[in-house]
């Protein structure tokens, strides 16, 4: 099943917090970059290894366990997608960042494309998407589409809440990508936000509510 709703103790436990009413901009990003490490962590756990001998510090020729195999690029979709971003390169430091900006149209909840800037050997890297709020989808399927479209074969999703609604548009439109997420949450409201969800993220990240 490529639905991956990691139960971790830290992970739940972090997610808690950011659940709180009122929860200050600061606490709010840090742990969205806590969760976005976790959830890396998680999301990298069947990367390939490989053999490499190397000199140890006593001199010896040994043989070490390397990552083998297609290198990563990691997709924010703006704007809050930025916020899981440094988490996400503290386990992937050498990772490329490819951009997306899309927002969601409040009215008709359709994603809105603004931004797009992709590394130029994204069809030779693993892709690791990130954004806080997987809704109704659109905006994960948009981007989804469009690195498709440049090549990229190998896609990850990362995302803090889903809401089942979006996770079935989604699988159905992409059953090969799999999504690891903080909490599968119950419904969507009528305002198509996730309940009990986390509120706006970009604007709680970005300080803008
Ligand atoms: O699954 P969907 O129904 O498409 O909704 C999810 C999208 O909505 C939010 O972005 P928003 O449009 O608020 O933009 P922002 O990140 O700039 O605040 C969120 O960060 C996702 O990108
Ligand atoms: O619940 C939601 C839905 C979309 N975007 C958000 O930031 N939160
Ligand atoms: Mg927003």
């Amino acid at each position: 099943m490529p639905l991956h709703v990691i139960n971790h103790p830290l992970v739940q436990h972090k997610l808690g917090l950011m659940r709180e009413a009122g929860i200050s901009t600061k606490s709010f990003r840090e742990l969205s970059n806590e969760l976005g490490n976790l959830l890396t962590y998680e999301a990298t756990s069947d990367f390939e290894l490989e053999p490499h001998a190397i000199t140890s510090w006593s001199g010896d020729t040994i043989e070490v366990q390397q990552i083998k195999g297609k290198k990563v690029t990691v997709v924010p979709i703006l704007r809050a997608g930025i916020g899981m971003l440094d988490g996400v390169l503290g386990l992937v430091p050498s990772a490329k960042v490819s951009v997306v900006g899309l927002y969601r149209n409040e009215e008709t909840l359709e994603p809105v494309p603004y931004f797009e800037k992709f590394v130029g050997d994204i069809d030779q890297r693993i892709a690791l998407v990130i954004d806080p709020m997987l809704a109704t989808g659109g905006s994960m399927i948009a981007t989804l589409n469009m690195l498709k479209q440049h090549g990229c074969e190998s896609i990850r999703v990362l995302v803090l809440v889903a809401a089942p609604e979006g996770v079935e548009k989604v699988l159905a439109a992409h059953p090969d990508v799999h999504i690891y997420t903080a909490a599968l949450d119950s419904h969507l409201n009528e305002h198509g936000y996730i309940i009990p969800g986390l509120g706006d993220a970009g604007d709680k990240i970005f300080g803008t509510r």
